[in-house]
């Protein structure tokens, strides 16, 4: 063990196995996750060549053999359920890279579930779980992702053979992106335009067939395949998908919550929305992805920078960790904070997901618009922090962070994509600003508001100038977030109508406040966060140590949302400029106080070295001679002296050489 580590985990002020048991359910519950990943991080069927030093082609080969194992083994060890999946196949098998299986589980499984009705779910469902089949979810088109009403795919119904006819019009009509699709699947959920005798009901999901369950070719009218090298994924075969006048049964079509008839009588969907319920469970669970995502990076960069030792702080004195930079811990602790307050803000998520659906299955389609609304904020704002957190880690390492010795490289490369996919970040922030709007007029018009939205009802009078707060105080903190996020969806709302009455119609005005209502969800969203934060520590059965070092990372969290976006708050004088001047100081006490729990918090993640697949985040920190190590098994070192070197250098040295 690196002794700096060392001692740095002997200086903790509380055991992390505490906090660990908190993240993750209690002892029972972190039993099962470790049994899990140990189980997939020493299976020797699941070892391999680093991914970094494989071709594409390898990566894809190896990820989808390793796929299939994972289904074996899955079955074998009676592992079953989110839960399970999550630490023996998503972190512990495939450590959070993509893998060919992806999207199976990810959405066409939750899509059959969720929208087929029980005949449907009899006939393709068994097959589906059972890997007898494959699928993914092909939605987005080359020519539209967020717009779902403009996709061009077409399924026309004829009632005279009583099968929908699929067809792709146009280039951009190309189904685009979907994972699993290019060389994978042989089925998919299409979500393709529903027409009946000439009219457009618009996107409806249909099951479809694509490829030979025998040979495993495009069936006849079908063209598919993968659509090339991506920024990461490269262990997944995103595809493009055309049809040619493709035929297939009625009854392919997905109809749970909307029918087509035999003689072609469209029968509607108590909401039409309910046709886009796998991407709102899947946005629900990116939370946690994001959360996971930037909890690793922080683990890297932490450890990293208690080991690294650089520069002179004081002239004679021994180089110092670089975490004892005070602009390191600047670079890092707000994003240790933001995962901690992102895994508990996933968990809420989750909680609320499920409580809704159960709401939903139960025929009450009322708490829709507001699952929407949240796991649209916090998809967008999770991803975000965490690309930014990531990238900030990245640079924590110095040129080492650069290296995909550090797993850095790999983690911003496939979860990157989570600020688009499942809907891009600000295209969603906006939908959650359209229930704001809606809200808040509501409540103008004297409806009493619930749940997430219940505090838009009135914007708090800005307190008297010049009072004195303790800005350190949760309860002033989340008290700011809440009047921070109700002034700018209020303002927003104002903009909004002064735009109209300057002339603009509806959509031009929500064009031109564009900006005021991201700002408005971000602030709304993030409310929630902080305040959902807060909230689990209030709970009397966390244990006191933990609850004092966690309150710290909460009001860091806190404060530095309020100093980084401080205009929002002095801006109609809630907060003062001796508020923000109070909180940058508090920042940096805050700081001094964490610094000696840094490793210890960043332990309690529970990440183990297999998991972070990173030199430079090691448990143990001999992070030096494993990077040489490491370097060595690089297939550029397989030889001393190699090949293009006789085929290039050699005749080009020679021929310099012989001018001389
Ligand atoms: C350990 C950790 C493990 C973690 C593990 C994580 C897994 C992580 C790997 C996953 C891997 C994924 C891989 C990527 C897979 C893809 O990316 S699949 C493709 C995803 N595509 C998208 O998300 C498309 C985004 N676009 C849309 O969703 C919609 O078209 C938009 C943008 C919401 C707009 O829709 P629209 O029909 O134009 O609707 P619009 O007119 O704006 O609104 C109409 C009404 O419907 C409402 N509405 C719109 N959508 C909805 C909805 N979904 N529900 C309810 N209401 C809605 C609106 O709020 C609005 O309400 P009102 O205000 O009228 O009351
Ligand atoms: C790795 C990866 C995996 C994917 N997997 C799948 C999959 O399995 N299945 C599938 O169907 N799809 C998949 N996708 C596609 C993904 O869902 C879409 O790319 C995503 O929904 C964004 O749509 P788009 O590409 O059309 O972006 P665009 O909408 O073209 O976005 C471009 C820009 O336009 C802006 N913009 C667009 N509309 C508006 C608006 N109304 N208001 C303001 N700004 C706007 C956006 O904010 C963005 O800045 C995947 C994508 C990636 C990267």
């Amino acid at each position: 063990m690196n002794p700096d580590l060392k001692k740095e985990r002997d200086g903790a002020s509380f055991d992390p196995e505490k906090i660990v048991n908190l993240l993750y359910g209690g002892p029972d519950r972190v039993k099962r996750k470790r049994k899990l990943e140990s189980l997939a991080l020493n299976d020797p069927d699941f070892q391999h060549e680093d991914l970094n030093f494989m071709s594409r082609e390898q990566q894809y080969e190896t990820q989808l053999k390793k796929s299939i194992m994972v289904v074996q083994k899955q079955e074998k060890h009676g592992i079953m359920g989110p839960e399970d999946s999550a630490h023996y196949v998503y972190n512990g098998a495939f450590k959070a890279m993509a893998g060919p299986f992806g999207l199976h589980t990810s959405m066409f499984l939750p899509t059959l579930r969720g929208q087929a009705t029980d005949e449907q779910k009899d006939k393709w469902l068994k097959m589906a779980e059972n890997y007898a089949i494959i699928g993914t979810y092909a939605q987005t088109e080359m020519g539209h992702g967020t717009f779902l009403r403009g996709l061009e795919t077409t399924a026309t119904y004829d009632p005279h053979t009583q099968e929908f006819d699929l067809h792709t019009p146009t280039p951009t009509g190309t189904k685009w992106w979907p994972g699993c699709l290019g060389k994978t699947s042989n089925y998919c959920v299409l979500m393709a335009q529903l027409y009946i005798h000439g009219k457009s009901y618009g996107p409806h999901p249909f099951m479809v067939q694509i490829r030979s369950l025998e040979d495993h070719k495009p069936l006849p009218g079908v063209t598919v395949g993968d659509i090339g090298p991506k920024f990461g994924y490269a262990g997944n075969d995103n595809g493009f998908l055309r049809f040619d006048h493709v035929r297939i049964p009625r009854d392919n079509m997905l109809m749970k919550y909307s029918r087509v008839e035999p003689d072609g009588t469209y029968v509607k969907p108590p909401s039409s929305k309910l046709a886009y319920g796998t991407m709102v469970q899947v946005r629900s669970f990116i939370v946690s992805e994001a959360a996971e995502s930037l909890a690793k990076a922080v683990t890297i960069a932490t450890r990293y920078s208690c080991v690294r030792r650089q520069s002179e702080m004081k002239p004679g004195h021994p180089e110092p960790q670089v975490l004892d930079y005070v602009t390191q811990q600047y670079k890092l602790f707000p994003y240790l904070a933001a995962a901690y307050a992102f895994m508990f803000a996933a968990r809420a998520m989750v909680s609320v997901y499920f409580r809704s659906m159960e709401r939903i299955t139960r025929g009450d389609i009322t708490v829709l618009p507001e699952l929407h609304a949240l796991s649209s904020g916090l998809k967008s704002l999770s991803s975000w922090v965490m690309n930014a957190g990531i990238e900030e880690c990245r640079m924590a390492c110095g040129g080492h962070g650069y290296s995909h010795a550090s797993g850095i490289p790999s983690i911003y490369a496939e979860h990157t994509p989570a600020a688009t996919y499942e809907g891009e970040n600000t295209v969603l922030m906006l939908q959650t600003a359209r229930y704001l709007m809606k809200s808040y007029s509501q409540s103008v018009q004297g409806e009493k508001l619930a749940g997430s939205v219940a505090y838009l009802a009135g914007v708090q009078p800005v307190p008297v100038a010049g009072r004195t707060r303790d800005v350190l105080d949760l309860q002033v903190l989340i008290e700011a977030y809440q009047h921070r996020a109700a002034r700018l969806v209020h303002e927003a709302a104002l903009q909004l109508r002064k735009e109209q009455q300057a002339g603009k119609d509806q959509p031009d005005a929500w064009n031109a406040t564009s900006v005021d209502l991201v700002k408005a969800a971000t602030a709304h969203s993030q409310y929630f966060v902080v305040k959902n934060f807060a909230a689990r520590l209030a709970d009397p059965a966390v244990d006191s140590s933990v609850r004092a070092v966690l309150t710290s990372l909460c009001q860091l969290h806190a404060l530095h949302g309020v100093v980084n976006n401080s205009g929002d708050f002095l801006e109609d004088g809630y907060m003062t400029g001796t508020d923000i001047r109070q909180a940058r100081r508090h920042i940096n006490a805050l700081m001094a106080k964490l610094r000696p729990d840094a490793v210890a918090l960043v332990d309690a993640f529970d990440y183990p070295d297999g998991i972070l697949n990173s030199i430079l985040g090691r448990y143990d920190g001999n992070v030096y001679e494993h990077l040489l190590e490491w370097a060595k098994a690089s297939p550029l070192n397989k030889t001393d002296v190699h090949q293009s070197y006789h085929k290039y250098l050699k005749p080009f040295l020679q021929a310099n050489r012989a001018k001389l």
